[in-house]
């Protein structure tokens, strides 16, 4: 006989552009599940920062500020939402300004522990489960997660998806940000970007947005079983 388990838990991590956020989205959607982009939270507190001149390569004024900005996540995943103090943020968020900065804001210790309490209270919160993604969600936010993903694909396939995603930027340089940003996530102290032991890998290189949707969906109904 199976039964099913009421609440499941997804932990979705990997590099910039692998397909994290498309996938999340789509597999909460399917699933009726929440859907959490904590990218979104990193880039939300480092554009509060940007906007109240505070020097984000200055680790401790970005520390004594951490505290500051009052952010909230909507986790609808076919409506996701971020407000910083109230501001819909969903646009000032993605800017290159921010995405040159978040890496150095995220790495943070003080900006981490804040986030990341945010992220296990959204988690907790979340009626029938969620899915989370992110870099260090199956490491370090929720090491109990019931399935933990980690999404790869080469620097060349997530620089042409990017540059498709940004009409026409240039393939080279937009490779260059990423793998940049990457180096980065993946070299500071607190909470790299890192997969778990017990994370699947799958790499989206030769696959299509929908097959990837695909291959998690199944992964996910295959945890949710209980025999
Ligand atoms: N398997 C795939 N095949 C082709 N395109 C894809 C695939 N997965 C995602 N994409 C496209 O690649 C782009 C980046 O995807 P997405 O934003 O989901 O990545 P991400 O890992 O969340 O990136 P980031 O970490 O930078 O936020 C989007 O335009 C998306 O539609
Ligand atoms: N769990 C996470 C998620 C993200 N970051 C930092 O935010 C940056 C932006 O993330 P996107 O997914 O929106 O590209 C990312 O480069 C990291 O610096 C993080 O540290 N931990």
């Amino acid at each position: 006989m199976s039964d099913t388990v009421e609440s499941v838990i997804v932990a979705i991590d990997g590099p910039s552009g692998t397909g994290k956020s498309s996938t999340s989205k789509a597999v909460a959607a399917k699933l009726g599940l929440s859907y959490l982009d904590t990218g979104a939270q990193y880039r939300a507190i480092t554009w509060w920062m940007l906007s109240n001149g505070v020097d984000p390569d200055d680790a401790d004024a970005v520390a004594s500020a951490a505290g500051k900005p009052a952010i909230v996540s909507g986790t609808d995943p076919s409506r996701p939402t971020i407000t910083v103090d109230g501001l819909d943020a969903a646009g000032p968020i993605r800017t290159p300004e921010v995405t040159a900065k978040v890496s150095a804001v995220s790495a943070v210790p003080e900006v981490r522990t804040r986030i990341t309490d945010l992220q296990r209270s959204i988690a907790a919160g979340a009626p029938g489960g969620i899915v989370v993604e992110g870099r260090d969600i199956g490491t370090t936010v929720l090491p109990d997660a019931d399935l933990k993903i980690f999404l790869t694909a080469s620097p060349e396939a997530r620089a042409a998806r990017r540059s498709g995603e940004l009409k026409g930027a240039d393939v080279a340089a937009t490779r260059e940000l990423l793998v940049r940003r990457d180096a980065a996530d993946s070299s500071r102290k607190t909470s790299p970007l890192a997969k778990a032991a017990d994370a699947v890998e799958v790499d989206t290189t030769e696959l299509t947005l929908d097959q990837v949707i695909e291959c998690v969906v199944t992964l996910v109904e295959e945890k949710r079983a209980v025999a």
